[in-house]
């Protein structure tokens, strides 16, 4: 197993059951998950746990990330406040690819109150195949990390 494989997990209390769902998901195919929970049902803060994922990607831990609330927008909110970090929330798979291919988007955020399972796992599948375009893109994805500061 290469570091290149490996992917952060993490939610808010909304989205446990998803997240673990997803988990295995990945697992199956081959990925190393890093979970970082929570575990347990109680209400919880989102900022927290979107920063704590972020920072497994920034720092080179992990390749990719995904994270959950219940609308997958304010976990993603904290997530790209982190330095490197270029999150999107996706409801549908083309829009998935799509954040993979031209932003070269390193983190997936997803709505657990928005999106069943199903579509979930093909938003996540459509994530996890795509490839970064380059090219033109790379043009604009610098471009917005010179934003950073
Ligand atoms: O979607 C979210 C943030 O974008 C949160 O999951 C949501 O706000 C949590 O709400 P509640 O505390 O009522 O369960």
């Amino acid at each position: 197993m290469t570091a290149s494989k490996r992917i952060v997990l993490s939610s808010d209390h909304a989205a446990i059951q998803l997240r673990q769902t997803i988990s295995g998901h990945v697992e199956e195919q081959g990925w190393e998950v890093v979970d970082i929970g929570p575990r347990t049902p109680e209400s919880t803060h989102y900022p927290k746990h979107g920063e704590a994922a972020a920072r497994f990607v920034a720092s080179g831990e992990c390749q990719l990330g995904i994270i959950l609330c219940g609308t997958g927008q304010g976990i993603m909110m904290a997530a790209n406040k982190v330095k490197g970090i270029r999150c999107g929330v996706c409801a549908d798979a083309f829009s998935a690819r799509m954040i993979r291919q031209h932003n070269d988007a390193n983190m997936l955020s997803i709505g657990a109150r928005v999106v069943g399972e199903g579509l979930a796992l093909d938003i996540v599948d459509a994530f996890l195949s795509a490839q970064f375009e380059g090219g033109r893109h790379a043009t604009r994805v610098e471009m917005i990390g010179a934003l950073e500061g």
